[in-house]
């Protein structure tokens, strides 16, 4: 236990803020799109290409599980629809404090605006794409948090803070 899982829309920094926290703060970190990409020896795109969506998600599960087992003071970035399946939402929970990373839609539209990786975001369109998800995402995010972090109003350091003492409250 004792590890810290964020959780958050596309482009929320749950990938930039895990990696900084690991080096920071001495953490050990794991990605599940990183962890899928090793084990699968393909990128997200080929993935979602040629096996679909149901298929990704599948992996999704199957790594949750595979890491719920033994970690203990890491931090733990996962996809941003990860938590869509109801599973995972638990075994997420089990893992440790789970930390909705939060930013507006035009935040997270300038900051995905160059993105190529994210199959769900491609093909133009790209305001509309994460309104849309982020109405149909936006309670399940809030319902699987313990904690809410704004990402637009503190700096890493400030947001390691809060969850720190979220953990030791
Ligand atoms: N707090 C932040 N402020 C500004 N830009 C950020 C912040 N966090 C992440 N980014 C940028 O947003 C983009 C997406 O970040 P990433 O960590 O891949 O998000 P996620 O893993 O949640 O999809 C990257 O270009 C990253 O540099
Ligand atoms: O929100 C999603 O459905 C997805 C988010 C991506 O990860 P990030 O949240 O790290 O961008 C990646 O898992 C895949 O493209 C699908
Ligand atoms: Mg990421």
């Amino acid at each position: 236990m004792n590890n810290i899982v964020l959780i958050g829309f596309m482009g929320s920094g749950k990938t930039t803020f895990g990696r900084w926290v690991s080096r920071r703060h001495n953490r050990k970190f794991y990605d599940t799109d990183e962890y899928i990409e090793k084990k699968q020896n393909t990128t997200i795109s080929e993935i979602f290409a040629t096996k679909g969506e149901e298929a990704f998600r599948d992996m999704e599960t199957e790594t949750v599980k595979e890491l719920s087992d033994t970690l203990d003071n890491c931090v733990i970035s996962v996809g941003g629809g990860l938590v869509l399946r109801e599973v995972n939402r638990e075994l997420l929970r089990k893992l440790g404090t789970v930390v909705y990373l939060k930013a507006s839609e035009e935040e997270l539209c300038k900051r995905l605006s160059k993105d190529t990786k994210r199959p769900l975001l491609q093909g133009g369109g790209l305001h509309e794409k994460i309104h849309n998800l982020m109405e149909q995402r936006e309670d399940i995010y809030l319902d699987a948090a313990d904690m809410i972090v704004d990402t637009q109003k503190m700096s890493f350091e400030q947001m390691y803070t809060a969850i720190i003492k979220n953990m030791e409250d």
